[in-house]
């Protein structure tokens, strides 16, 4: 936080507004402006005296704020962002912040900023993506991904080609539909694949250890630090992809950070005052739903912006059941050079594997195939209707049957035991508390087992 500054004179604010290349709008708490800098009247095509004889609300029925940020950040009394489109044609990302004195909202300030350089950068990659698109050749692949269904066929194709490019992907997807792996191929597939690849799962990571782990450190930059300092995971994959999987768990705070760094290309370590340039290619993942997450105010509209270039919406697997058959295929292949075992399945095992909902995707599929081939049929619930999932089987008769190894009897146990936490409701953390491990382990393990925690803890 800046040092606060009690008062300030208005010849001192006058010079600010007057000094400043940004687009500068002050308030009152009824919306009458006080106050514009230059380019802020350039920009919204009115002059300082035609800004100053009106309101936001005024000028939002007019056009000139469309919409306006201060009208926004008065009814809902915190921060705000919008995109608008100003009276002289440009796009503009304005932001808005309450000034409170002895915590009542006196005044609102407000920013707003020229998208248009961002966005001929996005017209130039989507220009290239297109071009890309429209050259007459086989449908691409993607190395290892299983992409019969015709909505698998467009995103790998889409992939494929974006792959070349240095566009920002964001991934999306339920957990388990393979976002992980497909980041992976497309990083295989791109000009940076002999550089590194450098998986960050955003929930994973507790918040106050993401900076220092993601900006790395400098020796004795805070007490605990590493003695010879750290690199960041953003310094790892310079040259490289960073892939930040669960991007909707990182906090607003962090969320600017990120920002800063994408837009600068720099990077500097908690403690050093030497900024370092970085190049790499962003992959981003997500189960949640990105756009109302900006809607509601937990996600930055600029990050999103910037993060949204290529957008992948992965289908679930019950929607592209074809592919069950084939996905069936590969994992029996791998358990075979696994464990050197066949498994054969019968028409009733058929009939489960095309009809279960599979709320967790492809990893539950595989998990599934896994104990099949390990501990037989014990792990189908054959009375089970067929889209629900099935009742698990009780953990002890597994136990009892004589083919099960020690692993997988620890991972059955603690399978049951993470379902059963789930069953109880909440998200991560209400499921942490009551297992008594800690929340990263509970996001880890319900990824190895493709669970989902259907709904965020009410503190969270
Ligand atoms: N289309 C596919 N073809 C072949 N294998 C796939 C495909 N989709 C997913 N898989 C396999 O499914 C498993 C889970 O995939 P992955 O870890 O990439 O999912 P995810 O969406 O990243 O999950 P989470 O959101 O939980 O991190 C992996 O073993 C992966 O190889």
């Amino acid at each position: 936080m800046p040092t606060t500054v009690a008062s300030i004179d208005s010849a001192t604010l006058e010079v600010l507004f007057e000094a400043s290349h940004d687009h500068l709008v002050l308030t009152d708490a009824s919306g009458r402006i006080l106050s514009a800098s230059p380019s802020a009247c350039a920009v919204y095509g009115l002059s300082m005296q035609a800004l100053s004889e009106s309101n936001v609300h005024a000028l939002e029925a007019q056009g000139v704020f469309a919409p306006s940020v201060t009208r926004k950040v008065l009814a809902s009394q915190h921060a705000e962002q919008v995109l608008q489109t100003t009276p002289t044609g440009r796009r503009v990302l304005a932001e808005a912040y309450p000034v409170r004195v002895d915590g009542r909202l006196v005044r609102v300030i407000s920013r707003s900023r020229d998208l248009t350089d961002l966005e001929q950068e996005y017209a130039e990659l989507q220009r290239q993506l297109d071009a890309q698109l429209r050259e007459p050749e086989q449908p691409p692949t993607l190395e290892g991904i299983e992409a019969s269904s015709p909505a698998m066929r467009r995103l790998v194709t889409l992939l494929a080609r974006v792959a070349a490019t240095r566009a920002s992907i964001v991934l999306l997807g339920e957990s388990g539909v393979g976002k992980t792996t497909l980041a992976r191929q497309v990083h295989r597939q791109s000009e940076r694949a002999n550089g590194p690849f450098v998986e960050v799962n955003c929930a994973a990571i507790p918040e106050t250890l993401f900076e220092s782990e993601m900006f790395g450190y400098l020796p004795g930059a805070f007490s605990g630090a590493a003695r010879q300092g750290k690199p960041g995971l953003l310094e790892q994959a310079d040259g490289g992809t960073l892939f930040l999987d669960e991007i909707g768990e990182l906090g607003l705070g962090m969320q600017s950070k990120l920002l800063k760094v994408l837009q600068d290309g720099m990077v500097m370590r908690l403690g050093d005052t030497r900024a370092r340039q970085l190049d790499f290619r962003l992959i981003v993942a997500t189960h949640q739903d990105l756009a109302r997450e900006v809607e509601e105010g937990r996600f930055r509209l600029d990050l999103y912006y910037r993060l949204n270039v290529v957008p992948a919406w992965i289908p679930p697997l019950r929607e592209r059941r074809e592919e069950i058959p084939a996905l069936v295929e590969r994992q029996r292949a791998r358990l075979k050079q696994r464990y050197g075992l066949d498994l054969s399945l019968d028409a009733r095992q058929w009939g489960y594997l095309m009809s279960h909902a599979w709320p967790g995707n492809v990893r539950e599929l595989e998990n599934h195939l896994e104990r099949l081939c390990l501990a037989g049929d014990t792990a189908l619930a054959p009375s089970s209707p067929p889209t629900a999932d099935p009742a698990p089987p009780p953990v002890l008769d597994e136990l009892e049957t004589d083919s099960l190894d020690l692993a997988t009897a620890l991972d059955t146990t603690e399978r049951r035991l993470l379902e059963r936490a789930l069953a109880q409701g909440g998200g991560t953390r209400a499921i942490a508390r009551r297992l008594g491990i800690s929340q990263p382990s509970v996001v880890r393990k319900l990824a190895k087992y493709g669970l989902n925690a259907k709904r965020p803890d009410a503190d969270e």
